[in-house]
């Protein structure tokens, strides 16, 4: 049996036109009604037709929707959870796919105090953005995580979590503030790196942005694909993890100095040392399956 028969998406860039396509893609019979705060989002997201509706209110998208998860930047969480919060029906599981949970989670709960709430977050994207950047198998033997508050009842934890899975992606359940710290290290910090090594290199006055274009190596170029995600979303998502991040930045600073100190006294060793376990790091990446340059990853699933 299908977890859901009616869900609603509010938010139809990457991620919401993502979910979209994808349940069209494994469970065609549930009917997804979009809606988007941008006028020119929901045209588009017409056209492209991976919707059964397109409503022009919030209001109106969630009028007997059972299930409806909010694809807005975390900064908007709020706002759309507001403008939802008069038509919502009382028996609907809200969720949300943001990058950080802890405030989400309290952004959502004032704006919808009566409401059945599973916090999610796929960990699922690209640096695009848009409804044209959404594909279907988006979501393919990728984690969601879903960080219900004590009070989300079973019922619907298993439902959101059957809704996942029948997405392709693997469910995991966790704690918000854990959730925070986990991705403040995989996935904030590393883009933050990304956005300052990007910057850095166009600040330089020594080398021009021609050469730094001409000559740039494997590793830069991997920092050019982060540091061109979605500003909007990306500074949100640091203005709301905060702790999280300068927690993890502390340390990170520190480990940096400890490696200027290495270079700059010629201690070869503790280079070496670092470098060894970081390589061991990344092929059990490779041996969980969780490498994403493999060439069978992502779209060439659709
Ligand atoms: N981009 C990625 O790789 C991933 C993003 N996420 C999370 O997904 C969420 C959405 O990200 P993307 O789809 O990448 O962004 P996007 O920029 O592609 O789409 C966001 C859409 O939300 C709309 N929007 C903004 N405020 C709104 C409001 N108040 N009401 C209705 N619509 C509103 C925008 O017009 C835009 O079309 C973010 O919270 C992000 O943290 C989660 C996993 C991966
Ligand atoms: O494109 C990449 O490398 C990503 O890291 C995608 C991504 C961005 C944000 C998330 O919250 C989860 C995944």
């Amino acid at each position: 049996m299908l977890p859901f028969a009616r869900v609603t998406i509010i938010g139809l860039g990457l991620i919401g036109s993502s979910i979209a396509r994808a349940v069209r893609q494994h469970m065609p019979t549930v009917r997804v009604t979009g809606h988007d705060a941008d006028p020119d989002v929901r045209a588009r997201a017409e056209a492209l037709g991976f919707l059964d509706d397109v409503a022009d209110t919030a209001g109106a998208s969630v009028i007997d929707a059972d299930l409806v998860i909010l694809c807005v930047p975390v900064g908007a969480m709020g706002a759309a959870a507001a403008a939802i919060a008069a038509d919502l029906p009382h028996d609907a599981i809200v969720s949300d796919v943001g990058g950080s949970k802890a405030s989400v989670i309290e952004a959502l709960r004032t704006a919808l105090p009566q409401a059945t709430i599973v916090p999610g977050h796929p960990v699922a994207g690209t640096e695009h953005s848009g409804p044209e950047a959404g594909f279907a198998s988006l979501f393919h033997g990728r984690w969601c995580i879903l960080t219900p508050t004590d009070d989300a009842p079973e019922a619907a934890v298993v439902r959101l979590r059957a809704f996942w899975e029948a997405l392709g992606a693997n469910v995991e359940i966790m704690d918000p503030r854990h959730h925070d710290l986990v991705l403040a290290i995989t996935s904030h910090v590393p883009h933050l790196i990304a956005y300052t090594i990007v910057g850095t290199a166009s600040d330089l006055e020594e080398v021009t942005r021609s050469e730094v274009i001409k000559y740039s190596a494997g590793g830069f170029r991997d920092f050019t694909r982060i540091a061109a995600s979605d500003p909007t979303m990306w500074r949100d998502v640091f203005l709301n993890n905060r702790e999280a991040v300068l927690e993890i930045l502390q340390r990170f600073s520190e480990d940096l100095t400890a490696l200027q100190r290495a270079i700059r006294w010629g201690d070869g060793d503790t280079l070496f040392d670092l470098f060894s376990r970081t390589r061991a790091i990344r092929r059990g990446i490779i041996e969980q399956g969780q490498d994403d340059s493999r060439p069978d990853f992502g779209r060439a699933h659709e």
